[in-house]
C-alpha cells in the first residue's frame, strides 16, 4: 500500500459524518481559491446515505457540479441508474442547486459515447477536485471490472478520460472513468461498507493484482495519496 490514509469506523453514521465533513471543507476550498467546484461521485448501493448527509450541508451548492465516475448505459429512469440515484439522493435538500453533468448520452451507442464523454467531462469538469470510489465485491471500482477485455486499456491509456467496458459478471454496458483520469483528481477518496468488501480490501493491501482486482492499481500506485474511509 502506498502512501494512502485510512480512517476505520465500526458505525456508519460516524463514518457519514467524517467523510462529508471532508469533501464539504474540499468543496468550499476549491470554490473559496477558484469561484467553483466539482465532485464526482460513484454509484451502486452504498452511497445513499453518503448522498443525502452531504445534501444537508448548506453551501453554494450552486458553483458546484456534480457528475459521477461511472455509469451503466441504460435510461436515466431506470432503476439501476447511477444517475437515478444521484438525482434521487444527492440533488435534493440544499444540493438541488448544483449542477449535474450526465455521463449517459440518449440516443448513442456506447462505443460511440466514449469521445463524447470525454469531451463533455473536459469542458466541464476538469480539473477534478473531490472523487469518490465505490468498490465491489470483486474489487472493481468505478466500473474498471476484474479480467475484462478493456481493462488492460482503462488502466494503461493516458489519453482518455471515460472509456466503455461490457462487463462479463454484471448487467449492463458500462461507461467509466479510465485511471488516469481518476488520479488526477486533487481530493480522492475510496467509501466501502461491511466484511466482504474489508476482505478485499486486505487481499489489496496484501498486494492483490490489478486484473484480478482493478482497484489495486488505484490504491497501489505512488502518484496520488487515497483516503480509504471504510466499516
Ligand atoms: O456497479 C457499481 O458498483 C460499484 C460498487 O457498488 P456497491 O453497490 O457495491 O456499493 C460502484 O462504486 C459503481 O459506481 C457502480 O456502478
Amino acid at each position: 500500500m502506498k502512501n494512502n490514509n485510512e480512517h476505520f469506523f465500526l458505525e456508519q453514521k460516524e463514518l457519514i459524518d467524517a467523510l462529508s465533513s471532508k469533501i464539504i471543507a474540499n468543496l468550499e476550498e476549491a470554490i473559496l481559491h477558484k469561484g467553483s467546484a466539482s465532485l464526482l461521485v460513484s454509484g451502486g448501493s452504498t452511497p445513499k446515505p453518503l448522498f443525502e448527509k452531504l445534501s444537508s450541508f448548506d453551501i453554494p451548492w450552486e458553483k458546484v457540479k456534480i457528475a459521477l465516475c461511472d455509469e451503466r448505459w441504460i435510461d436515466k429512469n431506470h432503476k439501476d441508474s447511477n444517475e437515478k440515484l444521484v438525482r434521487d439522493s444527492l440533488l435534493v435538500n440544499f444540493a438541488k442547486k448544483a449542477q449535474f453533468v450526465s455521463m449517459y448520452q440518449e440516443n448513442i451507442n456506447i462505443e460511440d459515447a466514449q469521445e463524447l464523454c470525454s469531451d463533455i467531462y473536459k469542458k466541464e469538469l476538469f480539473p477534478l477536485d473531490v472523487l469518490i470510489l465505490g468498490m465491489g465485491n470483486d474489487g472493481h471500482t468505478a466500473s474498471l471490472f476484474p479480467n475484462n477485455i478493456k481493462l488492460k486499456e482503462s488502466l494503461e491509456t493516458l489519453n482518455k478520460i471515460c472509456i466503455c467496458m461490457k462487463p462479463d459478471t454484471a448487467p449492463y454496458e458500462r461507461m467509466s472513468l479510465t485511471k488516469t483520469a481518476i488520479l488526477s483528481a486533487s481530493n480522492i477518496y475510496l467509501h466501502f461498507e461491511g466484511v466482504e468488501k474489508r476482505n478485499v480490501y486486505k487481499k489489496v493491501l496484501e498486494g492483490a493484482n490489478s486484473n484480478d482486482m482493478p482497484i489495486s492499481a488505484i490504491l497501489n500506485q505512488d502518484k496520488k495519496k487515497i483516503e480509504v474511509y471504510y466499516k
